[in-house]
């Protein structure tokens, strides 16, 4: 099968044009599409996307567009905008793709109402496309910057997913393949709930030793959950598993600790996209259903839907019946 030199990146926010450049470090030829016109005019003249990621300039091989025929007409095409947004782009793009175009999940997050992983949401809006994941530990600003980075890339055909490390892997970014990809979702979508709740921690100042039992805790969860729907324990335990939880539930770098950080203190949100507010209801109703016990993401739905307060979800984890470790 031919390389892949041109890739399409659909959605210009901090991680598509993160992506973009660092495609286009790669060596491909990266045509990045924002729906917003007056944004794709404005990123053309500066060369650099000020609303999303202000201070890193395009690479040369980069190209923007509001025209989403030119991103759909590249070998492959990163989607990048928000979990719940993934369906409605992807039935765009499925007529303007050639059949066989690999369409990458770079979103982390499980579809609400229908319970689909975002790879089962391209598939059905777009049929005739080969359907990939990327995701693990990496914050925009990092990629952007050329800091060292590693993710995992998986796709159900182990030769697409290692054509597309290929073209996307870079001196700074390093891409592991897979055919997990149920895990690499599973992985990216759960521990943005579970940041949340470091999140919460760290601003209820609950101490270290609580942070470190929550996110074990959180982890084991995490694992219970993707054991069930399929995945891989090496998945779990890798980038997109134990990494990027571990990433996620670091700091306020992330926007979904901070909103737990927020939470936790009292304070307002700053309303910045953070998807496991989306998805904390979707994965506890699917654990639910699938008699999966996962007590910290039920805790951070139901703060969220102010079901509960943030002490009254403390004290009702802290009380739970003691059980053995697993
Ligand atoms: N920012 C990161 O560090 C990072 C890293 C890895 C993965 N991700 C994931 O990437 C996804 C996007 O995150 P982001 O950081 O780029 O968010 P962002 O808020 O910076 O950007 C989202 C972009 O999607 C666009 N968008 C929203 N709805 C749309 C629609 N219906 N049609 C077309 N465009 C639409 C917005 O205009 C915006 O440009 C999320 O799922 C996130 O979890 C982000
Ligand atoms: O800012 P967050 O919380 O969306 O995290 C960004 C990335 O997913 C980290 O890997």
């Amino acid at each position: 099968m031919a390389a892949i030199e041109t890739v399409g990146i659909v959605g210009a926010g901090a991680w598509g044009t993160a992506l973009a450049n660092a495609a286009a470090r790669a060596g491909c030829r990266a045509v990045l599409w924002a729906r917003d016109g007056a944004q794709v005019a404005d990123m053309a003249s500066r060369r650099e996307n000020i609303r999303a990621l202000p201070g890193i300039r395009f690479d040369d091989r980069v190209s923007v567009t509001a025209r989403l025929a030119d991103a759909a007409a590249a070998d492959a095409v990163l989607l990048v905008v928000p979990a719940q947004a993934c369906r409605e782009v992807a039935r765009e793009i499925a007529p303007l793709a050639a059949p066989g175009t690999a369409i990458v999940s770079c979103a982390k997050g499980i579809e609400r109402g229908t319970r689909h992983f975002i790879t089962e949401v391209i598939a059905a809006e777009a049929p005739d496309a080969a359907t990939a994941v990327l995701s693990g530990p990496s914050f925009a600003s990092d990629v952007a910057a050329g800091l060292p980075t590693a993710v995992t890339l998986a796709a159900h055909e182990a030769g697409l997913a290692e054509r597309l490390c290929d073209a996307l892997g870079g001196p700074a970014l390093r891409l592991y393949f897979s055919t997990d990809v149920r895990g690499v979702e599973i992985g990216g979508a759960a521990k943005n709930v579970l940041a949340i709740a470091a999140g919460i921690v760290e601003g209820r100042r609950l101490g270290a030793s609580a942070k470190a039992a929550l996110i074990a805790r959180g982890f084991a969860e995490l694992v219970r959950f993707g054991r069930a729907f399929g995945a891989k324990a090496e998945t779990l335990t890798g980038l997109s598993g134990l990494g990027d939880l571990i990433l996620t539930s670091s700091g306020p770098q992330s926007r979904n600790f901070a909103l737990g950080q927020a939470l936790g203190a009292g304070a307002a949100p700053q309303g910045k996209l953070a998807e496991g507010a989306f998805t904390a209801r979707v994965l506890v109703e699917m654990a639910a259903s699938s008699g999966i016990d996962m007590p910290v993401s039920a805790a951070v739905d139901a703060v969220l839907s102010g079901r509960l307060t943030v002490d009254g979800a403390i004290d009702a984890l802290m009380a739970r019946p003691q059980k053995a470790e697993a």
